[in-house]
């Protein structure tokens, strides 16, 4: 016990609070970690909020904030099997599959610790020889950062690494289904040196643990991910105090494939982008619309190779993919299925659990194929966030853009055609905040990730991942000082 991380201590959550944490392959128990109420919570802002207004961290020149994340990446990448593990059994997920994603939280620390290095501000051109002005980016302060179960650990960093290069105090508060690698990321910053109550970190379910943050007058920026209805309310209750709000939400990403795609490599991504980490994926391509000509050919070899995709545990060699996180997520994605079908899609494979003894305690569900989804219908509107891959045509390039905007949701998607200008030319039209040309999924620490429409707001990664995180401050000097009498001096 005493997994919360308050100002440079490790703490149990005041009022007593436990949860198990379960391996969602198989049920088996993880750990039973501190659970946090608000009280926690707000102890860990007032630490947060003294570290930033006394702390050194703030004032720390950006080049040596840029030494300490550059080590923390060292730590984690000395650590990787241990952190990958613990993501495994906390999420399901494949270990290989965590093993990438902690390959990617190290890149991620490095990149920021490299660009913290590199921030030098700008000088501005005043007009006037006697005016020396300057724009200088300060950290915004005490950040909130809240974050989903699906990809935990990198989630929490794409959020973590550009607070920290930016010289900002943070409070964490990871999914209450996901805790483990957070836990083991405080420990790790705390052995790179980082100062005590910079970061800071609570446990708990969302409402209870995770309100403050978006309530209390001394958080400055609240930076979330998770889904459309909470992002919602926690940027209407930021509202109340002014703060600056970040959101990455939800996707209902297209996948567009014309008839003149590579046959092979579109139906291999289609599947990868739809059923990597069983659709748990923000920018999962889960609706397939494709040209007319190609449909049927196209369709019955998902169809095809979803049949033979294997489901197993993180540490079965043999699996390709694992379980849905909980039981809650699992009746969530058969309800979703059932109105498909009350829809008049057409069940082309899965839309069970699956019988297979082996899979009996965890909470599995078999890849899905819908075809014929009518456009506008609740199969294509709303996320479902698991392996659901549905179905749409489309006649000509205008056809395929007017369907794949045809939604809330803006945050990625994917075109497959080997004439490169109509590519171009797609990419440019589709409103979403990453369009992948013959590929699906990679992102890159340096390219700008977020959702346009109400994928979210503002952007993670890059340059602007850092700005998110910084004020930026005007400084006007007069060289030559003297008095203006814009006014007449009295008599
Ligand atoms: N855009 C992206 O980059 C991205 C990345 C990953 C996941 N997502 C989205 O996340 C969603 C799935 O994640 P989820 O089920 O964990 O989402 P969720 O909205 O249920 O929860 C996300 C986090 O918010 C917390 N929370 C819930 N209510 C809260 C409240 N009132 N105040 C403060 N915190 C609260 C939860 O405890 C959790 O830590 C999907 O919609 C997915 O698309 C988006
Ligand atoms: C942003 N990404 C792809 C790492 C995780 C989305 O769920």
């Amino acid at each position: 016990m005493a997994e919360l991380f308050i100002g440079g201590e490790w703490v149990s959550a005041l009022g007593g609070g436990t949860r198990e944490i379960r391996c969602p392959a198989d049920g088996s128990l993880v750990a039973t970690v501190d659970e946090a109420d608000g009280t926690d919570t707000e102890a860990a802002i007032e630490a947060a909020r003294i570290a930033f207004d006394s702390g050194p961290w703030p004032s720390t020149p950006a080049s040596d904030r840029g030494d300490l994340l550059l080590g923390v990446a060292d730590l984690i990448t000395r650590d990787v099997a241990a952190y990958a593990r613990a993501e495994s059994l906390d999420t399901g997920k494949r270990l290989v599959e965590s093993e990438y994603d902690m390959a990617d939280v190290a890149a991620c620390f490095r990149y920021f610790g490299k660009l913290a290095a590199n921030e030098s501000g700008r000088i501005v051109d005043a007009g006037r020889p006697d005016v020396a002005s300057r724009i200088v980016h300060e950290p915004v302060g005490v950040c909130g950062l809240i974050t989903p179960w699906n990809y935990p650990l990198l989630q929490a960093v794409w959020k973590v690494a550009p607070a920290l290069a930016a010289g900002n105090t943070f409070v964490l508060k990871p999914s209450e289904l996901t805790p483990s690698t957070a836990i083991m990321l405080m420990r790790t910053l705390q052995e790179a040196g980082l100062p005590d109550g910079v970061a800071n970190l609570v446990l708990g379910a969302g409402a209870q643990a995770g309100a403050p943050l978006s309530e209390h007058p001394d958080v400055d920026l609240v930076s979330f991910t998770g889904g459309l209805e909470t992002g919602t309310r926690i940027a209407a209750t930021a509202a109340k105090t002014v703060k600056k709000v970040a959101l990455e939400l939800g996707g209902k990403n297209p996948n567009i494939v014309f008839a003149d795609a590579d046959f092979e490599t579109a139906v291999d991504y289609a599947i990868t982008a739809v059923f990597l980490h069983s659709g748990q994926v923000c920018s999962a391509g889960a609706r397939l619309i494709v040209q007319n000509e190609l449909h049927d050919e196209f369709v019955d070899e998902i169809v095809r190779r979803t049949e033979q995709i294997r489901l197993g545990g993180p540490f079965d060699p043999q699996a390709e993919t694992g379980p849905l996180i909980s039981a809650a997520h699992l009746e969530k994605i058969e309800h979703y299925v059932a109105m498909a079908m009350t829809e008049g899609a057409t069940l082309r494979t899965g839309g069970w659990r699956p019988e297979d003894e082996r899979l009996k305690d965890g909470f599995y569900y078999l890849p899905t194929v819908l075809d014929d989804v009518k456009q506008g219908s609740y199969a294509v509107r709303e996320e479902a966030f698991g392996p659901v891959l549905t179905v749409e045509r489309f006649t000509d390039e205008d056809d395929a853009i007017r369907i794949a905007n045809d939604t809330q949701y803006g945050l990625a998607g994917g075109v497959f055609t080997k004439d490169g200008d109509k590519a171009q030319r797609v990419a440019a039209r589709l409103r979403h905040g990453t369009i992948w040309i013959n590929d699906y999924h990679p992102y890159l620490p340096q390219a700008e990730w977020g959702g346009f429409k109400r994928s979210g707001v503002g952007r993670e990664l890059g340059r602007a991942g850092l700005a998110e995180y910084q004020e930026a401050k005007h400084i006007y000097q007069n060289l030559r000082p003297g008095p203006q009498y814009w006014f007449k001096r009295p008599e």
